[in-house]
């Protein structure tokens, strides 16, 4: 048993523990006139995304990865009918269903469950025809939802477990998510942490809690670069507030002092940092060329400001900010797709730049992504592809599908 099960101080120390989620029924639980609500390009085949998803576990298993999966380590945290009831109020609470007969109705149908079965019965979805609840005719209340499928969505964003919680150092940041689609998953990070066997007893420090209403970010934009340094996106997903916010709280209870912040476009191809940039080693990163306007970007490079305030030192090249934060003479930024101006775009899109790095130059990737892929091991990475045609589909790669929990530190810092 490690003496503190988070710890992470690097994006590319050996990953010795990961929580993932393995796609479930929630995946193909919508139709095609909901996929632009839930943040899904398509629809898709659930028996091949589960066997991609099965090789991309057994990759990291074969590397010495512990792999936890999310939805058990949320069952095995209702440890007592008080904790199941308190969690099942709280997501029908947040479903929509503070009190009353629908309420009451799918209390009823949830909380004899098995603990396992409540909670991939929430993932998956719970539609009318699930519940025993004649709906009153010509309701008012209803009038909103006539001909609505669901009493609770689907959640098949959660295979990304990467983005409702961050693992910083020795402390978590458990994030309120941008689209009201994701916002209940992280009620299941906040359950793990309080009421799981593994971390309930470790006092883990919160960096960011989700109860935050007007502002918002997402663990795809925290990029934890080394001991003392993260790089966060300003982004669709990741608001200013939300980054001056956990900046205060980490340069006041951590050992991080920096925080290298990069204004990405602010859309859905691009929402995330770890869409366009990730670190895979000492000093190489992937870089998604369409964020490098005439080679420039803006970057605010935040640090404390001595008075308990914060200092903001601007800069319009990505790669002079990388060496000043890091300390590095040269770096190596690879161009996904090789910087091609076809090829790019089409294997950011399917996440040819969201690698996950399983030990310094080890890198995880998307098989589709074969020109990225090949100029990655021309860098001397060490490329490990996993399977893709479905997994894709919900706009996430490797590194979206992966949460880390612990890494080794680096001998070098
Ligand atoms: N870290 C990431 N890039 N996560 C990708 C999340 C994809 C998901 N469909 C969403 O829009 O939220």
């Amino acid at each position: 048993m490690l003496d503190h099960l988070i710890n992470v101080n690097s994006e590319i120390g050996k990953l010795k523990v990961v929580m993932v989620h393995r796609p479930g029924k929630e995946i193909e639980n919508f139709t095609p006139e909901m996929m632009h609500r839930i943040l899904f390009d398509e629809t898709p085949d659930l028996w091949i995304a589960q066997k991609e998803h099965d090789y991309f576990a057994k990759v990291l298993k074969d590397h010495g990865t512990k792999v936890l999966y999310i939805e058990q380590l949320a069952a095995q945290s209702l440890t007592s009918p008080e904790i199941k009831n308190r969690f099942l109020e709280r997501m029908l609470n947040e479903s929509g269903y503070p009190k009353g007969t629908v309420h009451d109705a799918l209390k009823a149908y949830l909380f004899p469950m098995a603990s396992q079965k409540m909670i991939n019965t929430i993932i998956a979805g719970v539609r009318k025809t699930d519940v025993d609840l004649k709906p009153v005719k010509h309701s008012f209340d209803d009038a909103e939802h006539v001909g609505y499928p669901f009493y609770m969505d689907p959640m098949p964003n959660l295979y990304f477990t990467r983005d409702t919680s961050a693992c910083i150092g020795n402390g978590l940041s458990i994030n309120r998510m941008t689209f009201p689609v994701r916002r209940r998953e992280s009620l299941f990070n906040d359950l793990i942490i309080k009421h799981h066997p593994l971390f309930k007893s470790q006092h883990i420090p919160l960096w960011r809690t989700r109860n935050h209403y007007h502002t918002h970010i997402e663990g795809g934009d925290e990029e934890v670069l080394n001991n003392h340094v993260m790089a966060i996106g300003i982004s669709q997903r990741t608001s200013i507030g939300a980054i001056k916010g956990i900046a205060l709280r980490l340069f006041k209870h951590s050992h991080f002092d920096t925080i290298l912040t990069v204004l990405i476009p602010h859309n859905h191809a691009l929402m995330h940092l770890d869409t366009v940039f990730t670190m895979i080693n000492y000093d190489q990163f992937t870089v998604y060329p369409g964020i490098l306007k005439n080679n420039a970007i803006s970057t605010w490079t935040i640090t404390p400001d001595g008075k308990g305030g914060l200092h903001y030192q601007y800069d319009d090249n990505l790669k002079r900010a990388l060496k000043r934060v890091l300390h590095l003479d040269e770096i190596d930024l690879i161009m996904t797709g090789n910087g091609d101006p076809i090829v790019a775009p089409r294997e950011q899109w399917n996440d040819g730049t969201n690698t996950l790095a399983i030990a310094p130059g080890v890198v995880v990737t998307y098989d589709r992504n074969y020109v990225s892929n090949l100029i990655l091991e021309k860098h001397g990475l060490n490329v490990i592809t996993i399977p893709s045609s479905e997994l894709s589909r919900g706009r996430g790669g490797p590194r979206c599908m992966s949460c880390p929990i612990y890494r080794e530190d680096l001998k070098q810092q």
